[in-house]
């Protein structure tokens, strides 16, 4: 397998990754075989002879033309007319990108149509290079002389025996059409042999047994002499052809013959190894710099070829950090999809965790354990998989701006002298005919100094797209590392400030994580301490019911295990073995038939430091799920209820903090202006200007006491105790200020600022702040939550846009607006 990332990534997810999760969509379009793009004609057979006729005019000897594309500018010319060349290249351009080459999807279109049809697979080779305009006449036309034929495949490398071979395995597929071949077929459509969409022999069998109904070998193309079947199979008195019936010949003979067509290239072109799925894969592997700049989420998938590893049971990362030290806790995965190729299956597994920045990631090595236990470790060819923290794309400061515009954020680590650009990469049509866009690519300076903390320094640029509608591709870099692999289809359509404190919506860990699918003999119970059985069981019910242990399981889609402990019969199993969906949630997984899926409680603490010591008011003591029966109440504030909550949709997501002392004074304290306060799964305190929705629950949910108040109840898993401050909280505003009014939301563009004659940033930006930076100007804005500019006048193309798009809190004063991406919350002197 190759070592990644590799110049052929792309190329290989075309080949190999055919259905299923982050399929490329290459093979749909010829699968099954027998799909017609329209009445009488099938795509796979039009890919072929597309391929074929792109390499027929090349010349082995001078090594001028071959598989390069050159058809783009040539199928008008006469020698290749009809309806499959230029839908062939249509659909092919749209895999056209700047790793993989026209020619290089033609290549793989030979694979693929073959593959998809019964043959065996073609060996591919990338970085085939496209010709920039047409090339030499010299398509074999099935008028010309059977020694014509022969002096046409000798330029092309293929002596009269591989000629004869090289036809009968291109018309194994496909028909002869009426509307380009009137002199061939009289009207509508005739096969080349009896199954147009099976590659079989059947081209050679009929042909030799004299039965064959191939339109070029009998039938109107013999008066006319384009009978050409007949001319090459008959060129060495049938010798060849009769060697060809056989299946299995056939077949290894045509994929030898179909690589040497693909592998017929100019000279200067080199190309590279046969690509090979990889056994292990990573995809989107990114780190991006959280608010507040100590942390780094690192998140991306890893593809598992489980072709011949059907029990694959865990996969994990083991990385280094930044100097190449060990770090002991390994990275856990979860399945994120199943995906297959004509010949392969893959697992992909993914994950999303929290790196401290100042000690960060430089390599990780995959570690794949199978049913039993036994791991072992993929190092990609013994070079770890490299991660690269001295640039990287910033996706919460990414986004769309108006007017068909890009604004790139990337965070560029402080230490690493390098100067960051943005790469875009767009498709542009052609003048017609030609149905291949072409690529155009953009470089654009990121400019520095938008905020970012300690060891990253945020970087955004703005660009333009050129054709609106089209999704281009971009990516950020330094030096030779470009990675354009982006889309514009991603990007959201605001862009967040870098706070320089950090984010309050993520709980720093979430309650539980995934250990594997084990194996639970019953006698004795894997996990032996508590169980519950129910019929709306789902993964977050029986992780609350398993609170005081460090371990729960779920079993045969309805029941729940507790324990500290494994016990030591059960082992780990294929993941795959896990297949009940859970009957209270049927996208989540509860284990199946002794098998168990298996959860650490990550909020696990030794009960001594939670059971509170007193039985909380109103609490059967006895029942291992108590349950609260009095309203909890908080003076000046107002109990709303026990209300639903999820880690990935907060109820509450304005402010957060885990309190080892909770209870409902310390958390009304630490929301002091904020509307709600709500307390969670004991330690938990979550703050919030308004409730983002509202499922209340029985009040018996919420039944954790609270790690400060044992008497209180503080919610419980995914259940939050809420209050509202019977104060009204005024809601942020454009503040007054002295000597100023305000005018209004303004657009602002890094290309030409509205404001440009002072620039001032600073992550903790309040109205006022600004407002002393720019007393000597007429006008100031704030913008993107950090941002003040200060000018005299107003730049010709601002406009003023909708006051719900300055929507951005002031990084200083949470109470304040400041602007937005691109948008400026703009004051002017009061005369
Ligand atoms: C002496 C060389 C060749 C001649 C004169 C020739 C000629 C033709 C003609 C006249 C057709 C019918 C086109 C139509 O009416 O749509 C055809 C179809 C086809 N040819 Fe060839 N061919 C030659 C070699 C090859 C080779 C080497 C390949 C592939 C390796 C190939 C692949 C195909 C395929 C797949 C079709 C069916 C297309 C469809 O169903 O749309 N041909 N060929």
């Amino acid at each position: 397998a190759p070592t990644w990332p590799a110049s052929t990534d792309e190329l290989e997810d075309i080949l190999f990754l055919t259905s299923g999760y982050r399929a490329s969509g290459f093979a749909t379009l010829v699968t099954p075989c027998n799909k017609e793009f329209e009445t009488g004609r099938i795509t796979s057979a039009a890919w072929l002879r597309t391929a074929f006729h792109d390499m027929a005019t090349g010349n082995a000897f001078t090594r001028v033309g071959g598989l390069d594309g050159s058809l783009q500018f040539e199928f008008t010319n006469g020698e290749s007319d009809g309806k499959a060349f230029p839908t062939s290249l249509a659909m092919w351009g749209s895999f056209l990108s700047s790793k993989t080459s026209l020619s290089d999807v033609i290549a793989a279109a030979v694979y693929t149509s073959t593959r998809s049809c019964g043959g065996l697979p073609v060996p591919i080779r990338g970085g085939h290079v496209d010709a920039t305009g047409s090339g030499q006449l010299g398509v074999p036309q099935p008028q010309n002389t059977a020694q014509t034929f022969e002096q046409q495949f000798t330029r092309m490398g293929f002596n009269k025996t591989a000629m004869i071979q090289l036809v009968a395995c291109g018309h194994t597929l496909g028909s002869a059409h009426a509307p380009e071949s009137p002199q061939i077929v009289q009207a509508g459509t005739l096969p080349l042999d009896t199954t147009p969409s099976t590659f079989d022999s059947k081209i050679a069998t009929e042909y030799v047994s004299g039965t064959t109904k191939n339109p070029l070998v009998v039938g109107i193309s013999v008066n006319s002499q384009r009978n050409s079947d007949r001319k090459v199979f008959g060129s060495d008195n049938n010798a060849t052809i009769g060697t060809l019936q056989d299946t299995q010949t056939f077949s290894r003979v045509c994929q030898s013959l179909f690589q040497q067509m693909i592998e017929l290239v100019p000279a200067g072109v080199t190309l590279s190894d046969v690509i090979a799925p990889y056994d292990v894969k990573p995809y989107d592997i990114q780190l991006t710099l959280l608010d507040g700049g100590e942390k780094l989420k690192f998140t991306g998938d890893i593809r598992i070829r489980t072709t011949l590893r059907k029990n694959v049971a865990q996969v994990q990362l083991v990385y280094k950090d930044r100097t190449g030290a060990a770090v002991s806790t390994p990275i856990g995965t979860t399945v994120s999809g199943t995906a297959s190729g004509f010949d392969d299956t893959f697992l992909f597994f993914g994950f999303s965790t929290e790196i401290p920045s100042g000690t960060s990631i430089s390599s990780f090595d995959v570690v794949v354990t199978v049913a039993g236990g036994t791991s072992q470790t993929f190092n990609n060819n013994g070079n770890s998989f490299k991660v690269d923290d001295t640039l990287f794309y910033q996706a919460p400061q990414s986004c769309v701006v108006p007017n068909n515009g890009i604004r790139v954020a990337a965070a560029r680590r402080i230490s690493a002298q390098s100067t960051p650009s943005l790469r875009v990469v767009e498709k542009k049509p052609k003048a017609s005919p030609n149905p291949v866009p072409s690529l155009a690519i953009s470089n654009i300076a990121l400019n520095e100094a938008q905020g970012g903390s300690n060891d990253y320094v945020i970087s955004t640029a703005t660009y333009v797209l050129a054709s609106p509608g089209t999704p281009a591709m971009f990516g950020v870099y330094a030096g030779a590392l470009v990675d354009v692999s982006k889309s514009t289809d991603s990007l959201p359509t605001t862009c967040k400030p870098f706070n320089a404190s950090p984010s309050p919506t993520e709980p720093s860990s979430p309650a539980f994580a995934y250990q594997g699918c084990y194996y639970d003999a019953a006698v004795p119970r894997a996990l032996p301490s508590e169980f519950l059985v129910n019929d709306n069981m789902t993964i977050e019910r029986c992780s609350a019911f398993c609170t005081k242990y460090q371990l729960f399981g779920l079993e045969y889609g309805r029941e729940c295990y507790c324990g500290d402990k494994l016990d030591s019969t059960s082992t780990i199993q294929a993941i795959s073995d896990c297949n009940m969906p859970c009957s209270g949630n049927q996208t989540e997984t509860c284990g199946a038939a002794s098998r168990l899926s298996l959860y650490k409680n990550l909020k696990y603490v030794p009960p001594s430091s939670t059971s509170p010591t007193s039985t909380p008011t109103g609490t059967p003591s006895t029942s291992s799920t108590p349950t609260p029966t009095s309203t909890p109440s908080l003076q000046g504030y107002d109990y709303v209820g026990c209300l639903s909550d999820a880690v990935e949709n907060r109820t509450l997501h304005d402010k957060f903090e885990t309190k080892s002392d909770n209870s409902y004074t310390a958390c009304a304290a630490f929301c002091s202006g904020y509307e709600f306060f709500g307390v969670e799964y004991a330690a938990e305190c979550y703050c919030g200007i308004s409730l983002a929705y509202t499922d209340p629950k029985p009040l018996s949910d919420c039944s954790m006491p609270c790690t400060g108040d044992p008497k209180s109840y503080c919610g419980a898993g995914n259940r939050l105790t809420v209050f509202k401050n019977k104060t009204p909280i005024r809601a942020p505003t454009n503040p007054p200020i002295e000597g100023y009014k305000y005018k209004g939301c303004y657009t602002d563009s890094v290309n030409k600022r509205t404001l440009s004659e002072h620039i001032y940033f600073d992550a903790a930006m309040t109205v006022d702040k600004c407002a002393a930076q720019c007393t000597s100007y007429k006008y100031f804005g704030t913008e993107y939550g950090g941002e003040c500019y200060c000018g005299n006048m107003l730049s010709a193309d601002t406009a003023t846009a909708a006051e719900s798009d300055c929507q951005f809190l002031c990084g200083g004063d949470k109470q304040q607006l400041c602007g937005a991406g691109d948008r400026l919350s703009l004051y002017e002197k009061s005369s």
